[in-house]
């Protein structure tokens, strides 16, 4: 089964046309009759791949009821609510497309002011909630959204916060089954009301609802449980091929838990933003299906602080609680005292799941040790020189910070977060990607050294991002680009033969295709099928076809 194909496919009751059943994609219906017929004589057993299970420690959590191949299609589900982030750039409330432009080149909602794509989305069902809230109460926004000040006028803000509340209102307003089914959701709000940041954002939300929009029936706590079963549960999610940007609430979703080694990972499909999970590994019957709520690249102290503060909880995973983060110490600085006598021994967590544990010399006739409170100031200061970075787009920043760091006077070592991190940053935005390092322009050297971090960081992945992940498909794509540069050259040079680069170019496409079957997700078929065609025209250019 395709699970990004078509839906539609022959009956499995009468061999019809018909549409993909819901549960599992796998099996196609003409209609309710032949399913109910089909669900009865044992669908029902093989249906969804999964169901809601509980644990004292994850909570709910989706548990695989049958075995689930690497690559296999999880399950599809429509948002329950959604619409733009809570800090937006300007958006259409109907399709949430990014508005190009300036405001006076923007459609504005006849019955609302808010800035539109067109009078369809201004007739959609996304945008009638707040459209009809407004109209109620003869509120008029203005396509500009107009300047607005708060705090009686103590603090001038973004004119587009009011954004923020388009999907608490949305939420609030939802039918009385979904609101139910989304008030059912985890809030963790005696933590969100903890933080000060969290509750200026529940009064400026209520503010607006209440004083504004009138809508008396709900309260500021009503406000503070959607958003923080936003906060808890939400995806960001976009699809840069539409340019469309939002978040979005989904059901199952929410029901995922977080592993730093995760075995499925959610793609969005369809431009109301349904989510499809995809197993990146094989799941075995019985196992978690968990996702990453944050970057696999970070090292253990990141990704606890990160969970604690924004999840409320203590990761306890298999990754976390090994001192060794897979064999990578991502956080390992090196021994210094192992350093001076010439030998390259890393720093251990005594404690990785705890930020207060000591750390020590891998060395054991080392013993030097460091406190929780040193390493965390030294990881402040590497994170300080790796942000500087971010922006720049001089190879040699990267080079410096790279010899700087692992040099021997470095603390740092190859496979250290901050160093894969720089690695990646070169390989996505650098190399081949900026203006006087692109491909063609590339030194032999560089090209060369290109190659060599796209195999590196592909090794990386077997541990971080193995099976159907994103970032191996995208480290693959860039691998087989810089390997057709490199056989381009070596052919007009007359290093290699016609045939021997024939031989390579058939090479190369495998890799191709193998990011091409991992990246099947609709939001990247314009990314795979431009790669494919440049591969082509590359083809054709030295003579080959294959
Ligand atoms: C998106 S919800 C997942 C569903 C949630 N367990 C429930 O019962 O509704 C996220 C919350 O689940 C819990 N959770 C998820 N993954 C976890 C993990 N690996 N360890 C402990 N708690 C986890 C945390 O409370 C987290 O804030």
């Amino acid at each position: 089964m395709d699970p990004f194909g078509s839906e539609d496919g022959p009956c499995a009751v009468c061999g019809a046309p018909a549409r993909a059943c819901a549960g599992c994609y796998a099996v196609y219906y003409c209609g309710k009759d032949h399913q109910l017929a089909h669900w009865q004589s044992g669908h029902k057993d093989t249906c969804a791949t999964y169901k809601i299970s509980k644990d004292p420690v994850l909570g709910r959590y989706l548990e695989a009821t049958q075995d689930i191949q690497a690559g296999a299609f999880i399950m599809k589900s429509k948002p329950l609510v959604h619409g733009p982030q809570m800090s937006s750039e300007p958006v259409c409330l109907g399709c949430c497309r990014r508005l190009e432009g300036e405001p006076d080149d923007w459609y504005e909602c006849t019955k609302c002011g808010w800035p539109l794509c067109s009078v369809k989305c201004q007739e959609s069902q996304q945008h009638r909630p707040e459209c009809t809230a407004m109209g109620k109460v003869n509120f008029f926004m203005g396509k500009d959204c107009g300047k607005v000040t708060i705090l009686g006028g103590l603090e001038e803000i973004n004119q587009w916060s009011w954004y923020g509340s388009i999907v608490p209102i949305r939420a609030l307003l939802l039918p009385p089954k979904e609101y139910k089914k989304m008030m059912a959701l985890q809030t963790h709000i005696q933590e969100h009301r903890r933080n000060p940041e969290f509750n200026f954002k529940v009064r400026s939300v209520t503010s607006f609802i209440f004083n504004t929009l009138k809508l008396r029936d709900f309260k500021e706590e009503d406000v503070a449980t959607v958003l923080a079963i936003f906060d808890t549960n939400a995806f960001e999610v976009s699809r840069p091929d539409l340019n469309q940007m939002g978040r979005a609430l989904y059901y199952m979703g929410s029901m995922m838990a977080h592993s730093c080694k995760p075995n499925a990972r959610l793609c969005h499909v369809g431009e109301e933003f349904e989510m499809a999970l995809m197993a990146e590994e094989c799941i075995p019957r019985g196992a978690s299906i968990n996702i990453t709520y944050m970057d696999r690249l970070n090292g253990t102290l990141k990704r606890l602080t990160h969970l604690k503060t924004t999840k409320y909880f203590d990761c306890c995973c298999m990754r976390c609680s090994d001192p060794t983060d897979l064999g990578l110490y991502l956080d390992s600085l090196r021994c210094t005292e192992c350093r001076a006598a010439g030998k390259k021994s890393l720093l251990e967590s005594t404690s990785p799941t705890k930020l207060t544990a000591e750390w020590r010399c891998q060395n054991s006739e080392c013993g030097q040790r460091v406190s929780a409170a040193d390493m965390l100031r030294l990881h402040k200061e590497l994170r300080t020189a790796k942000t500087n970075l971010d922006d720049s787009t001089k190879f040699s920043d990267y080079k410096d910070f790279l010899d700087k760091h692992l040099g021997p006077g470095g603390l740092l070592h190859p496979t250290s977060t901050y160093i894969l991190q720089i690695k990646i940053s070169l390989i996505f935005n650098i190399l081949g990607h900026s203006s006087g390092y692109f491909l063609k322009e590339l030194s032999e050297d560089l090209l060369h050294y290109k190659l060599q971090l796209c195999q590196e960081m592909l090794e990386i992945a077997k541990i971080l991002h193995p099976g159907y992940s994103r970032t191996r498909a995208f480290l693959l794509m860039d691998l087989q680009e810089t390997l057709m540069e490199q056989i381009k050259r070596n052919l007009k040079d007359k290093i290699i033969t016609f045939e021997e680069a024939q031989d390579s170019v058939k090479k190369v496409k495998t890799i191709l295709d193998e990011a091409a079957s991992i990246l099947r997700e609709p939001a990247r078929k314009a990314d795979v099928e431009g790669k494919l065609q440049n591969f082509q025209r590359k083809c054709k250019h030295l003579g080959i076809n294959l």
